[in-house]
């Protein structure tokens, strides 16, 4: 059984309204249909905050955002979190220096993850924009977003996620088949810049697809 803790309401409300204020502006922009996608920022080194399931997440509240352990447990709530909330977790626990994570499924998102399921992965090579992903400082490289396919079962998705990323291969973010995409950061505006960088890196690699580049 998890630990009991003594919420920092302050510290909850300050995630929640980052939380927030990303879900409005990628709502505006059309990345979160139909109450899908799903966000959570770390609160400390045992516990995220994540959306609370099945709320429109272009229009959050504070109230729209609870608590988790790393096991992806409610803390402190009866409400359910993210059905996803073992993708948010996973991050927080392999890696101590991510502080939010973000989920959303952009039409872009969607028809690429379907286009590429069939390959397993996309490789983005000479585009100046990979350079918003932290560590790529030059567009002369290859930047590999794994497409998984689509499931149900968490775990098998973090098993799968678990896999690429024992197997020491980078991992910046991620396609599900058919359903949308994970990144993350060290802060939400990181989360939120890798975000912008692969929903573009994306929308060009469709746009040549569509030319017949
Ligand atoms: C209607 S979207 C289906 C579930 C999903 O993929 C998603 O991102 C939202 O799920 P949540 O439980 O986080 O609301
Ligand atoms: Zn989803």
């Amino acid at each position: 059984m998890a630990h009991p803790i003594q919420v920092d309401s302050e510290r909850l409300a300050q995630c929640a309204r980052e939380i927030a204020d990303a879900g409005r502006e990628l709502g505006a922009r059309g990345w979160t249909p139909a109450t899908s996608s799903n966000f959570s920022m770390r609160y400390d080194d045992a516990h995220a905050a994540v959306t609370i399931s099945g709320r429109d997440k272009g229009r959050l509240g504070v109230d729209d955002i609870m608590l988790v352990d790393f096991a992806g447990q409610a803390v402190a709530t009866t409400a359910r979190p993210s059905a996803e909330t073992l993708l948010h977790v996973q991050m927080y626990r392999r890696d101590p220096a991510v502080g939010a994570v973000l989920h959303t499924h952009s039409h872009n998102q969607t028809v690429a993850s379907r286009l590429y399921a069939a390959a397993g992965v996309i490789r983005f090579s000479g585009w100046e924009l990979q350079k918003a992903i932290t560590g790529y400082v030059t567009h002369e490289s290859d930047l590999d977003l794994p497409v998984f396919p689509n499931t149900q079962d968490m775990p098998e998705l973090v098993a799968q996620v678990d896999a690429w990323l024992d197997a020491g291969k980078p991992l910046h973010g991620y396609l599900i088949d058919g359903h949308g995409i994970y990144t993350w950061g060290r802060t939400m505006a990181e989360a939120r810049r890798h975000l912008e960088a692969f929903e573009f890196l994306l929308a060009v690699t469709l746009d040549l697809r569509r030319l017949g580049a």
